[in-house]
């Protein structure tokens, strides 16, 4: 590993006093992996799970869907990765979305979201039920998040890549809860990043912290009266933790810190490194890489008051009925009602167990050639820079419909009229993954192509042969 910074080791030297020498300690051990797994694809039970996964797993204690396993293992060079049944992220990034408590049904925002490690775990728990806005303000990490999104089988996400204060423009009062990962000097990723090291600075953190306010303030007019947000750090540097909520709360009397689901490895937040020294920081979570199996993060909860007594929010129209009403033509524009029509023939014949296909085509959108079907509670998107509106459910060209590689991993293979399944160890699902085109029998037309019973992609069969549609911007190398 580089060396650290002097002036990080010293700074965590005049804060940890009787810990440090244990916290310095950690930096000579293996960074930790992790793997949550995709509750949208996999039973929850834990034991089940390290039956059905072939890694060595060892349960994270704070996440139920969490695990680490031993540095020799490749779960991403495994066919399971490519149908999106686990997602790869160190154990500590797991607790945020954890302490966002999340339901299915709610209308939730993941303002910085690439490469989605958060969102897909957000998007688990709500079950294909209710609204993720997930956001990115790269272009460049945009693609990471929504390629993560249409992996995990995700349906009821629009992946946006905007600035949080374009966002706070269309949004005002709109989410139930917002979760804030915020962009930070990354200390935590010293073990796993060589980079991070190279990148840190102590102006690095100033402006970090500068950043850090700007995003919690649009955050905090997304935010509905009685809403939560989780704000999270990967570092350890007090100015982008205790000191960013205890600036913001200053200025927001209408928010309070929650105490998180504290777990028995987490420590309290320290609240003699903000100034003010506000009590409530004790109720924010700091987990460290000397105390846990993991790298280190940063938590606190915080939720806005119940509409009374927040001053001026009558001002503030809430964007949610107009947007509704505004989603909602009388009768579709033709393009879109010929795509709807393509769509719910392709349905009928090759997906007849989904029930989407009778969905109110309100909910549908064209973009060019590209058909979506917008999640529940959806909203105007006019003008919003949009990666994926929703369930992308496949191209519409020369009155034919080509169904995409989000419907293969959203829908169940149960919904299928033909699948064609093969054991992970077959070679023809590595020739599958780079591109090949496969012999092998079945009835013609589109086929979802599975391993071990698992969505990988489609096919279609044209007599004896299964011709390839895994994309090819994922192909296997
Ligand atoms: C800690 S990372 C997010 C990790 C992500 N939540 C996950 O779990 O995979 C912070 C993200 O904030 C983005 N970001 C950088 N500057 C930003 C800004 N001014 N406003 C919003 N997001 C920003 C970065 O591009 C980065 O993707």
């Amino acid at each position: 590993m580089k060396a650290l910074p002097q002036r990080f080791i010293q700074r965590m030297e005049s804060l940890l006093d009787n810990q440090f020498d244990a916290f310095i300690h950690s930096y000579t051990l293996p960074a930790w992996q992790g793997l949550r797994v995709n509750p949208l694809k996999l039973s929850q039970d834990r034991e089940r799970l390290q039956q059905s996964l072939p890694f060595s797993l060892t349960p994270v204690s704070w996440c139920p869907t969490g695990f680490t396993y031993a540095g020799e293992e490749r779960p991403g060079k495994h066919p399971y990765h490519a149908c999106g049944l686990y997602y790869l992220q160190e154990p500590s990034a797991m607790a945020a979305a954890e302490a966002l408590d999340v339901l299915p049904g709610e209308t939730i925002l993941d303002l910085c979201a690439a490469p989605g490690g958060k969102s897909t775990q957000i998007g688990g728990m709500m079950q294909g039920k209710g609204l993720l806005v997930t956001n990115e303000i790269h272009p460049a990490r945009v693609k990471a998040l929504s390629e993560n999104i249409e992996r995990l089988g995700i349906t009821n996400a629009i992946v946006t890549n905007e600035t949080p204060e374009r966002l706070m423009e269309r949004f005002p009062l709109f989410f139930d809860h917002i979760l804030v990962d915020a962009p930070c000097s990354g200390e935590g990723m010293f073990r796993k990043l060589p980079e991070a090291i190279e990148d840190w600075s102590e102006d690095k953190v100033a402006e970090c912290g500068r950043m850090q306010q700007d995003i919690l303030e649009a955050a905090a007019r997304m935010l509905k009266p009685g809403g939560v947000l989780v704000y999270s750090t990967c570092t350890f540097a007090p100015l982008e933790n205790e000191q960013s909520i205890a600036s913001f709360l200053l200025r927001h009397p209408e928010f309070t810190v929650e105490s998180i689901k504290h777990h028995a490895l987490y420590s309290p937040g320290e609240a003699d490194w903000a100034e003010p020294a506000l009590p409530a920081l004790h109720q924010t979570a700091r987990l460290w890489p000397h105390r846990l199996h993991g790298e280190g993060h940063y938590i606190a909860r915080i939720r806005k008051q119940s509409q009374e007594g927040i001053q001026g929010i009558d001002e503030i129209a809430p964007v949610q009925v107009a947007a509704k009403k505004k989603n909602k033509p009388a009768k579709p524009a033709a393009g879109l009602a010929e795509a709807i029509g393509l769509w719910n023939e392709f349905a009928r014949e090759a997906l007849p167990g989904l029930s989407l296909a009778s969905t109110d085509p309100s909910a549908y959108i064209l973009f060019g050639e590209q058909l979506y079907v917008l999640p529940q509670g959806y909203i105007d998107l006019a003008g919003i820079k949009v990666a994926r509106a929703g369930w992308h459910l496949g191209t519409v060209k020369k009155g034919r419909f080509e169904p995409s590689h989000a419907l293969a991993l959203g829908c169940r293979p149960t919904d299928a009229a033909r699948t064609a399944n093969f054991t992970s160890s077959d070679s023809a699902v590595l020739r599958y993954l780079k591109g090949e085109s496969l012999t092998h029998s079945g009835q013609n037309g589109w086929t979802i192509v599975t391993v071990d019973g698992f969505a990988l992609g489609w096919g279609k069969q044209v007599d004896e042969q299964l011709k390839n549609h895994y994309p090819k911007g994922l192909r296997w190398l």
